[in-house]
């Protein structure tokens, strides 16, 4: 569950509008579980710290200590902390591009250490992902950014069109389909890299300094598609710096300091 009880979002999401939006997306996309081999494991969406540190291993740098936590489907979480608390660390091992030195990551009750290979890959495939630094392909238009991102999921071509133009739609850039990035501004490219995150539906989507680049009108606006985006169902964790965004836009906000859990505030607020 989510936890809006102040800001701009208060109670504007009761669950049968998260239901809602589930069926809606899936009529939609027209899913079919054989194109998404990982998704049933991870559309509960749960992401499981139990014990977690992450030591470097050649600077010997302790990037997360001991962490305990616990992330439940639909949730919406940031994560903050001065610069190399762990944020970074965090979505990591989350992505099993880093092993934990102790302890256990688990995703939708699984643990990552099960994860080999091509099962890996899959699992990357469902969760979305968005950074700071969006890399769109600088030759291709917006649509064909998002389509690219399909080709690697095993989707149908023929479903390829429907599936872009409904992400674009959520993003609110379904009229920009045929602009390159460089015609884009930086906000509106950010949405194209949150298009091409949820293009495959992911039940789990991370992004990392999502606005780092962005002024404040465009943060915003990102940060409302981000909403948009966990409103369909998707469990979305931002890690950010963005001080204002996270008191305005108010959701469970975990604090890391050097590594460590210091708090937890099901009900947000920006701490340090
Ligand atoms: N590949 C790496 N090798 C060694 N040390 C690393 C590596 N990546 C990060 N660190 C160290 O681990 C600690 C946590 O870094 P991390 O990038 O997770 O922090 P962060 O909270 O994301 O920081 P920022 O907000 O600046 O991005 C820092 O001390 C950092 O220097």
């Amino acid at each position: 569950m989510t936890h809006d009880s102040a800001g701009e979002n208060a109670g504007a999401r009761p669950f049968m509008v998260r239901r809602k939006g589930w069926a809606m997306l899936r009529r939609e996309h027209g899913h079919t579980p054989q194109h998404f081999p990982a998704r049933r494991s991870l559309e509960c969406g749960v992401i499981e710290f139990r014990h977690v540190s992450l030591e470097y291993p050649v600077t010997r740098t302790l990037a997360l200590d001991d962490l305990n936590l616990h992330i439940g489907k639909g949730e919406f979480t940031y994560l903050v902390g001065h610069s190399g608390a762990g944020k970074s660390s965090f979505m990591n091992l989350v992505l099993k591009r880093a092993l934990p030195s102790k302890g256990e990551v688990r995703v939708a009750g699984e643990s990552l250490n099960r994860y080999r290979g091509r099962r890996t890959a899959l699992l990357r495939r469902r969760m979305g992902t968005v950074f700071q630094e969006n890399l769109l392909l600088a030759h291709l238009n917006a649509f064909d950014n998002v389509a690219f991102a399909l080709r690697v999921t095993g989707v149908p071509q023929r479903e390829w069109a429907q599936r872009v133009t409904l992400a674009l739609r959520t993003v609110g850039l379904e009229h920009k389909k045929y602009a390159l990035p460089l015609q884009l501004s930086q906000g509106e490219q950010q949405r194209v890299a949150i298009a091409r995150a949820i293009v495959s539906n992911p039940p789990l989507l991370l992004a990392d300094e999502p606005t780092g680049n962005l002024d404040p009108d465009n943060s915003r606006e990102v940060l409302k598609v981000l909403q948009n985006v966990n409103l369909r169902g998707t469990t979305v964790v931002v890690a950010t710096h963005a001080k204002d965004l996270v008191e305005t836009y108010r959701h469970r906000t975990l604090t890391l300091r050097k590594g460590r859990l210091v708090r937890d505030d099901p009900y947000g607020g920006y701490a340090l």
